[in-house]
């Protein structure tokens, strides 16, 4: 018998790890900061500083109108919201000590549900 190809992942069953990662972090108690986007006009120098603000909600509406092609692109932007954080707040202040404790999470999360696809 010729061994069956090593089934293609459709991009949907993709994406269903994805929506319930972010399920995952939206639900975890230091995600407060990461659940909408930072208001740029009562944060001052956030304008500046971050090029490219990403937020869970935002992530959320992407998934909803399918604009995430892949996992990768998911990843990159859940990334892309840990990496501002740690830019602009300090280690060892409120907002910062979430953000290394979300990635954290993320990190150990998404490689449980790699292993297990
Ligand atoms: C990631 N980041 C966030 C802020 C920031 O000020 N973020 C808003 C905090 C206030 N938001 C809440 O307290 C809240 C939001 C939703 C919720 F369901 C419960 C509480 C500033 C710099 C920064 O780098």
């Amino acid at each position: 018998l010729v061994s069956c190809a090593k089934r293609a992942k459709t991009p949907n069953s993709e994406l269903a790890v994805c929506r319930v990662l972010l399920a995952e972090l939206e639900a975890h108690q230091d995600a407060w900061p990461f659940l909408s986007p930072v208001k740029l006009k009562s944060v001052p120098g956030y304008r500046k500083v971050i090029k490219k603000p990403m937020d869970f909600f935002t992530i959320k509406e992407k998934l909803i109108n399918n604009m995430y092609l892949n996992q990768e692109n998911f990843i990159i932007d859940v990334n892309l919201v840990f990496d501002n954080c740690q830019k602009f707040n300090e280690d060892d202040s409120e907002i910062g000590q979430a953000g290394h404790r979300m990635k954290r999470f993320f990190d150990k999360r998404w490689t449980e549900l790699l292993r297990k696809q």
